[in-house]
């Protein structure tokens, strides 16, 4: 699979925002979102508190499969596996809750979250406010605005919805124009994806290619193709300090103890 994937899932996320939007309305779903506001657990204060430490800020993915790699964890358990990431050491969570293309759930965020204090990201592809008021409705803490699926307005709206009901945001790009556009936001997390989301390819050099254009008032979190000791090591060397990681993890049996073994 391939063939410019993004593309083929921001169309089905437009079905799936049509039909959730016919079964409730924006307002209902709006209504208890705002009334969730100040439950968050602060995803960015998360993070800056592992740094503040002189610790790795880990987010760690719980992630069953994916359109690069197919199912990755059979034995898929959302709470275990997030219990295990909080007592290993984890900042936040990252849950995917697309269905079609990942295998992920509303439910499985739910119970990650009930699991352990962590605040956890709604992993999803965001181009409606309908879907950050269903992430705030459902308990994430965080919502990820992929710029290469939005228009810098869309952008804006996006974080204001989120921002307005408590959520932080934490923005994705892959290359240099994306990143300039996501600077025009006011969050200060940025995360650059190594994985190409068009073709899979995943460089490191991604994230230190782009590394000098991000302000130091930005918090940048590495995305994907973490695997070993030694591309910590590298992105540490360049003082890249907070990583989202997932494949690394979910290949092992014990999801928790590989993250303690990889931040070691
Ligand atoms: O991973 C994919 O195949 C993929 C395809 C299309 C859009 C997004 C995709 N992945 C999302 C991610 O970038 C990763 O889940 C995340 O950054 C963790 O990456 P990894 O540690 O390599 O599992």
């Amino acid at each position: 699979m391939s063939a410019d994937i993004l593309k083929q899932i921001v169309e089905v996320k437009w079905e799936e925002i049509a039909a959730a939007k016919a079964r409730r309305s924006l307002a209902s779903l709006r209504d208890e979102a705002e009334g969730r506001k100040g439950e968050q657990r602060g995803f960015e204060r998360a993070l800056l508190a592992k740094l503040a430490a002189g610790q790795a800020g880990v987010i760690a993915e719980i992630k069953k499969a994916s359109p690069s790699k197919g199912v990755i964890r059979a034995d898929f358990r959302p709470a275990a596996i997030a219990d295990s990431y909080a007592r290993h050491g984890a900042a936040c969570l990252s849950v995917l809750t697309d269905e079609r293309f990942f295998q992920g759930s509303v439910a499985y965020l739910q119970e990650a979250r009930a699991a352990c204090a962590l605040p956890v990201l709604r992993k999803d592809f965001m181009v409606d406010e309908y879907q950050v008021m269903e992430a705030g409705a459902m308990g994430a803490d965080c919502i990820l605005l992929i710029a290469a699926c939005l228009a810098d307005s869309q952008m804006a709206d996006l974080e204001a919805a989120a921002h307005a009901i408590g959520l932080d945001v934490l923005v994705e790009v892959h290359d240099g124009d994306e990143l300039d556009r996501a600077l025009k936001l006011k969050t200060p997390l940025v995360g650059i994806n190594n994985r190409n989301l068009r073709t899979f390819d995943v460089t490191l050099d991604t994230t230190l290619d782009l590394l000098p254009r991000v302000p130091a008032d930005r918090l940048l979190v590495t995305e994907s193709g973490i695997l070993g000791a030694a591309d910590v090591k590298r992105m540490r060397e360049a003082q890249v300090n907070a990583f989202l990681v997932g494949e690394a993890f979910m290949r092992q049996p014990d999801p928790g103890l590989a993250l303690a073994t990889l931040f070691a």
